[in-house]
């Protein structure tokens, strides 16, 4: 069996980064988000990432972000995806890629079928898909909550046109059970691995990705 690529988002110390590598995690997100306690200004951003081991690969995770942002952060940071996690359209999503020429993974949320629906459209023009779970309508982040969705909503799945990752709500206790029952090879975590807000835990991400990787 392949083994299962782990994104380990919001990490923001070097310390974050070298547990990531020694635990075998595929990709490390920057989280660009102001209102997030895992969120890291493009200094920060830029310093991790031109230190970080070579084979992890960088994720900035961005919402509704306009040219003059990103421009800001592809001009300093060294990356090798953006994540969309907002409510960027199809056009928008093809816009960002043949801006930055980085591969875009478009995050959906899903609460529904419809959702899931949805994401066809979006796998014809993003080079990867996050399937999240949709944000509470109170919550002040459309992402990074720790709730989970339905996993079985995915069974109607098509064959999407492009790789895809989980996310929402996965921690050490879960991810196996979320990889048995959807299939999926990649899963992304940021609050799962904390033990406070915005404060990742060396002991729970090496068990994240060991626990996605015991099926
Ligand atoms: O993590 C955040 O703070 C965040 C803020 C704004 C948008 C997205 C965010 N996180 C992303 O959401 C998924 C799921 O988070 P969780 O594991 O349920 O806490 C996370 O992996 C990030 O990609």
């Amino acid at each position: 069996m392949t083994k299962i690529r782990a994104k380990i988002c919001g990490v923001k110390t070097p310390q974050d980064i070298a547990v990531c590598a020694e635990a075998d995690a595929a990709y490390i997100g920057f989280n660009f988000f102001a209102k997030s306690p895992r969120s890291v200004d493009i200094p920060t951003a830029t310093q991790l990432a031109v230190d970080a081991p070579v084979g992890l690969a960088k994720v900035a995770l961005v919402v509704n972000f306009d040219n003059e942002a990103l421009d800001a952060i592809t001009a300093s940071v060294p990356l090798d995806m953006l994540q969309l996690h907002g409510a960027e359209t199809p056009e928008r999503v093809a816009e960002v890629k043949a801006r930055y020429g980085l591969p875009v993974m478009k995050v959906l949320g899903i609460s529904s079928a419809e959702d899931v629906a949805k994401i066809d459209l979006y796998a014809q023009v993003a080079d990867q898909i996050l399937v999240d779970a949709k944000a509470p309508k109170d919550a002040v982040l459309p992402g990074g909550n720790g709730v989970t969705f339905d996993w079985s909503l995915l069974r109607a799945k098509k064959y999407w046109q492009c790789p895809w990752m989980l996310a929402g709500g996965l921690n050490p206790d879960n991810v196996a059970e979320a990889v048995r029952a959807t299939g999926v090879r990649q899963v992304d975590v940021a609050s799962g691995v904390e033990s406070a807000p915005g404060v990742k835990d060396p002991e729970l991400i090496r068990a994240f990705v060991a626990a996605a990787n015991s099926v």
